[in-house]
């Protein structure tokens, strides 16, 4: 399939993916949450072996059947987006190679380890993505961390990364929307068809206000609805309606992203998602660990305050 960064507008889910009390894959339970979460009239894209499916937390094979899963599930006409979390260069082909045979369409590339510490603001990042589209040929998204990480790259480097034909779009989460907006701007005067796919946390509404091709995030496995109205509202340029749908969301947003560490939010989406009775267990992989009580009945009190529970 041959792809554009228009193909990627609207909705992308950043699918969680549920485990039992032993750490196995809740196949049932993962079943139940596409059924929540990727319906066409709230998602556009999903997006599986993520930060959200917890995908370094999986075996090969088991991130081979989750694609394959999720293909089943959603039929061949929709757009399936696959994590590629790869050690170095080798592992980055031979994971995206996998994610094709496995029915994914675009290859979402996370960086490499060698690419912290300084390099992500060099050309090692573009020399690494141009050799991969070249080896790959297929549909390729970069993955942009939080600057604060120290793996989020430059805005020069995204800029030239977006002119590679293979990159339809890049997943943007440099968590500060000063960055979002500079690397947005750069991105679409250097290839104005590749898609800025927002990922920034919980500014959902401002990186929406300022521009964007969609909202790619792990909330839309627990609140596809809002999400997509807000984003519909931004389509409209609606903007009583956009921050009326925010005034909802607020809460949860703030019970998801709020506490430190924000990398436990998608273990707080999989305990919301338990609440409303989709999935059993909300018990992420190791190194991940369960929320404390507090921070599940906040969340509770979020849901139904935003009257999704
Ligand atoms: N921004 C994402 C997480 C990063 O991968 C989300 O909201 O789920």
């Amino acid at each position: 399939m041959s792809l554009t960064g228009k193909d990627l507008r609207g909705i992308t889910v950043a699918t969680v993916l549920p485990f039992d009390e032993t750490g196995a894959i809740d196949w049932e339970g993962y079943a139940a949450v596409l059924d929540h979460c990727a319906k066409p009239e709230t998602t556009d894209c999903v997006f599986v072996n993520g930060h959200a499916g917890e995908a370094t937390a999986l075996s090969e094979a088991e991130r081979d059947e989750v694609i394959r899963t999720t293909r089943d599930h959603i039929g061949k006409d929709r757009l399936l987006l696959a994590g590629v979390v790869p050690t170095g260069y080798p592992e980055a082909v031979k994971q995206a190679e996998a994610a094709r045979e496995a029915g994914a369409d675009v290859a979402v590339i996370f960086p490499p380890e060698a690419l912290g510490g300084g390099n992500a603001s060099t050309r090692a990042p573009v020399a690494f993505m141009e050799k991969l589209a070249r080896e790959l040929a297929m549909s390729m998204s970069v993955f942009q961390f939080p600057i604060a990480s120290g793996f989020g790259y430059s805005t020069e480097a995204l800029a030239e990364m977006a002119q590679i034909p293979e990159i339809v779009a890049i997943k943007e989460g440099s968590a500060t929307m000063l960055a979002y907006d500079e690397n947005r701007r750069a991105v679409k005067a250097a290839a104005p068809d590749v898609a800025i796919l927002p990922s920034n946390f919980h500014w959902f509404l401002p990186q929406l206000a300022l521009g964007g091709d969609g909202i790619l995030s792990g909330l839309a496995s627990l609140t596809p609805g809002l999400l997509a109205e807000l984003w519909q509202a931004s389509e409209a340029q609606d903007l009583a309606r956009m921050r009326a749908v925010n005034d909802r969301l607020y809460p949860v947003v703030r019970a998801i992203y709020g506490p430190a560490p924000v990398v436990d939010m998608h273990t707080r989406m999989k305990d919301g998602l338990k609440m409303m009775g989709i999935i059993k267990c909300a018990t992420p992989r190791l190194p991940l660990l369960p929320q404390s009580e507090a921070i599940v009945e906040g969340l509770r009190a979020a849901l139904i305050q935003a009257e999704v529970l």
